[in-house]
């Protein structure tokens, strides 16, 4: 593993080098009561490509938003080292605040403030802000722009805060559980954004508990567990490592049912078999489909239907952690406070 180079004030304009990069970052925070010291982050490396949508996923409390905030400079590393285009955030924020936009989890405004006063308000941050009209038609909330914050829907608060997060004509935006609590129209909608984001040239850090998402999103990613990277790669890439089982599931004509389960039974390619009415399923290697087509092709079986179930990043998090991920549902993510 290369180390990066010494942090330098001066934002690196070179289009081929990494934006974003993260070398065995710890922090940890003070334990309830004095009771010792809490470890959040305890190895994370990871580096991240112009024009990526890069992804930190992984379960509830694995240290992804801690590993963000001191990538944007809200918090102080213990050890490691965290570069943006080159520059160390804890030395230089001022240098960071003009490249990176940060949209952290429970975003809060004032309630009465409305989305263009919202848009406006953080423009003034910036010497040479993005034109906050263009960016409402980019978020699609052009006809919310008198709206009160308070009165938005979840979708639009999220969508805003996109927009706030962009408002500073970011090099590359950190966007942290982004879709936690939408519907799933509002979920697509918000991931053909985030796309469009990319496209018109921003990097992407994108934060997330969804396996769907990051699978669905991100041109590679880091799954964290326990404040250690236990995978990265490319979803494709990391799906493809993973040896898991394949299933093929069979609905079969009723009076196949008992002469396709003899003929499967027993295949060196085949784990398991179960039947429940006409569906049967079968379990295997990677040549299981192979070899049950070639098995009822034999018997001259014609099944009514042939499904397989595709590997996900799940079975990657299975093989890596040896437990199943627990996915929170989409609206019951709750943040407590932090110091
Ligand atoms: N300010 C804080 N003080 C003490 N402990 C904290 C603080 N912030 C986070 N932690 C703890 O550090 C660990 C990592 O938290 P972090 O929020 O970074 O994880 P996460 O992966 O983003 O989780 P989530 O998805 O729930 O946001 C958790 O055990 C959390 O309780």
């Amino acid at each position: 593993m290369t180390s990066p180079a010494p942090a330098t004030g001066a934002l690196s304009e070179t289009a081929t080098g990494p934006v974003v990069e993260v070398r065995t970052l710890r922090k940890s925070y003070p334990g309830p009561r004095g009771a010792g010291r809490k470890v959040a982050v305890e190895d994370v490396s990871f580096s991240v490509a112009p024009g990526e949508i890069f992804g930190i996923l992984g379960p509830n409390g694995a240290g992804k938003t801690t590993t963000v905030e001191c990538l944007a400079g809200l918090r102080t590393a213990d050890a490691g080292q965290v570069r943006i285009l080159g520059t160390d955030p804890q030395q230089h924020p001022e240098a960071i605040k003009d490249v990176v936009g940060v949209q952290l989890q429970e975003a809060e405004l004032s309630p009465r403030i409305t989305v263009r006063e919202a848009m406006r308000l953080f423009a003034s941050f910036y010497e040479d802000p993005a034109d906050p009209d263009e960016l409402l038609a980019l978020l699609d909330l052009v006809a919310q722009r008198d709206v009160r914050f308070s009165r938005l829907s979840g979708g639009q608060k999220q969508r805003l805060s996109i927009a706030l997060a962009l408002v500073g004509r970011p090099r590359v935006a950190i966007l942290d559980e982004l879709t936690t609590g939408l519907d799933p129209a509002a979920r697509r909608a918000t991931w053909d954004l985030i796309e469009r984001v990319r496209d018109s040239g921003v990097t992407i850090l994108l934060v997330t508990h969804f396996m769907d998402e990051a699978e669905r999103l991100c041109d590679r990613l880091v799954i964290i567990d326990h404040g250690r990277v236990v995978a990265e790669g490319t979803p494709a890439e990391l799906i493809e490592q993973v040896d898991a089982e394949r299933t093929v599931v069979l609905r079969l004509a009723a009076e196949d049912v008992t002469r396709a389960v003899a003929a499967l039974d027993g295949l060196p390619e085949v784990s398991g078999v179960a039947a429940a009415g006409r569906r049967v399923e079968v379990t295997g290697s990677r040549r299981v489909l192979f070899a049950v087509v070639q098995a009822l092709a034999a018997h001259d079986v014609v099944p009514d239907d042939v499904a397989t179930t595709a590997r996900t990043l799940e079975d990657v998090f299975v093989h890596h952690t040896g437990r199943p991920y627990e996915e929170p549902a989409a609206d019951a993510i709750t943040k407590g406070a932090r110091s």
